[in-house]
C-alpha cells in the first residue's frame, strides 16, 4: 500500500471514560485538515468490535482499519478479523483505553494520537506481532495480553462492577482502580486444583491462585506478572502462583511491583512455549484482555498465533 486514501475507524466511545472519544476528535480533525477519506463505526454493544471487525476485513479495500479503544475492543477487533474470509486483515490502534496493556506490552513509544496516526498512515508494511489463541469443543478466541484465572479475575470482575471505576477513570487512575479491588480480592479468592500440560508434562496444583497465560509481561494495566515475556518471540508464558497469605503476598507483591524478582520466589512457577493445556477444577472467574469470562472449571488449550498490525514498533 503505498498512500492511504481511506481510514475505516472503529470507535469504542465506552471506552477509557472519554480517553478514547477525545483521541478520536484529534483524528477526526487530522484527517479531515488533511483531506483523507473517514467513516467511523461506533461499537454501540459488547462484542460489536467483532462484527464491525468481520464485515470491515471481509470487503477489502485500499482502505486502513484502524480501532479506537482499550484492549477489550482490540481484543474484538483481532477477533472478528480472524472470523473474516481474509483473516490477515491488518488492523491499526490507536489506544483510548484505561487499562492499554497491549501497547505498553508491545512497547509502543508514541503516546500523542496525531503522531501515532501519521505513523500508521505512513506505514507501507504492517508489523507482525503475537497473539494467543485459547481453545476447546465450545469456544476458541484469539487475545492480545492475557487469560487470566482466579485472583487476577476476580479484581477485573470486582473492578467493572465497581463505582469507583469510572471515577478513577475520569482522573485517568485506571491502575489504581484495579489496585484498589486486590484488597477485596485478597480476603474473598480461594485457593483451586489446577492440572498443566506441558512439553509432555504433567503438572498438578493443589493451591494455585494466581493463574495467568500471557503473550506479554503486563495485565490490570501495568502489573509486570511474567516480565520476561514477550509478544515477537513466538511463543506464550504461564505464570501460576500458588495461594499465600500475609506477609508473604505482600513481600511477593512488592517484588512484582519493583523489580520482578518474584519469579524466583518458590511460591511461583512459570515456563515459556509455543502450546500448553490448563484445566482447573473448580469455577473460577476468568478475564481474557481484561473482559470477563464466565465463571466456570475452564479446560484451555494454548498456542501462539501471529496478527499483522499498523503500529511502529521497530
Ligand atoms: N457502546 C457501548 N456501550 C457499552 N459498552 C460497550 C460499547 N461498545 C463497546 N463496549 C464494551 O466496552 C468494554 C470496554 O472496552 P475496552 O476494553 O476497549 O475499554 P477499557 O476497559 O476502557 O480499556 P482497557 O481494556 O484498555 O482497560 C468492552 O467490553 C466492550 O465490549
Amino acid at each position: 500500500m503505498s498512500k492511504t486514501t481511506k481510514v475505516e475507524i472503529i470507535l469504542n466511545h465506552h471506552a477509557g471514560n472519554g480517553l478514547a472519544i477525545s483521541a478520536c476528535h484529534k483524528v477526526i480533525n487530522f484527517l479531515e485538515k488533511n483531506q483523507i477519506s473517514y467513516e467511523i463505526h461506533k461499537t454501540l454493544k459488547d462484542g460489536d468490535g467483532v462484527r464491525i471487525a468481520k464485515q470491515l476485513a471481509n470487503h477489502p479495500n485500499d482502505s486502513k482499519i484502524i480501532v479506537i479503544g482499550g484492549d477489550g475492543t482490540l481484543n474484538q477487533a483481532v477477533n472478528g478479523v480472524k472470523e473474516s474470509n481474509y483473516p490477515n486483515t491488518a488492523l491499526g490502534y490507536i489506544p483510548g483505553g484505561s487499562g492499554n496493556d497491549f501497547c505498553r506490552g508491545i512497547k509502543l513509544k508514541i503516546k500523542d494520537p496525531i503522531v501515532l496516526l501519521q505513523a500508521i498512515l505512513s506505514m507501507k508494511q504492517p508489523q507482525t506481532i503475537d497473539v494467543g489463541k485459547a481453545y476447546n469443543d465450545d469456544f476458541s478466541h484469539y487475545f492480545i495480553n492475557n487469560i487470566g484465572i482466579g485472583f487476577d479475575a476476580r479484581t477485573v470482575y470486582y473492578t467493572n462492577h465497581s463505582e469507583r471505576k469510572d471515577f478513577l477513570n475520569k482522573l485517568h487512575l485506571g491502575t489504581l482502580s484495579y489496585f484498589t479491588n486486590l484488597l477485596k480480592v485478597i480476603k474473598k479468592q480461594p485457593a483451586f486444583g489446577l492440572d498443566v500440560d506441558y512439553r509432555n508434562h504433567k503438572k498438578h496444583f493443589d493451591s494455585a491462585y494466581i493463574v495467568v497465560a500471557t503473550n506479554h509481561p503486563y495485565f490490570g494495566g501495568g502489573f509486570a506478572i511474567d516480565p520476561t515475556a514477550n509478544p515477537f518471540n513466538h511463543h506464550l508464558n504461564l505464570v501460576v502462583v500458588k495461594k499465600i497469605t500475609g506477609m508473604t503476598f505482600i513481600k511477593l507483591f512488592s517484588k512484582l511491583l519493583t523489580n520482578g524478582s518474584h519469579l524466583q520466589d518458590k511460591n511461583v512457577w512459570h515456563i515459556e512455549d509455543n502450546h500448553f493445556s490448563l484445566h482447573n477444577q473448580t469455577k473460577q472467574y476468568g478475564q481474557m484482555d481484561g473482559e470477563e469470562l464466565s465463571q466456570n472449571e475452564f479446560n484451555f488449550h494454548f498456542e501462539v498465533s501471529q496478527h499483522p498490525f499498523w503500529l511502529p514498533i521497530k
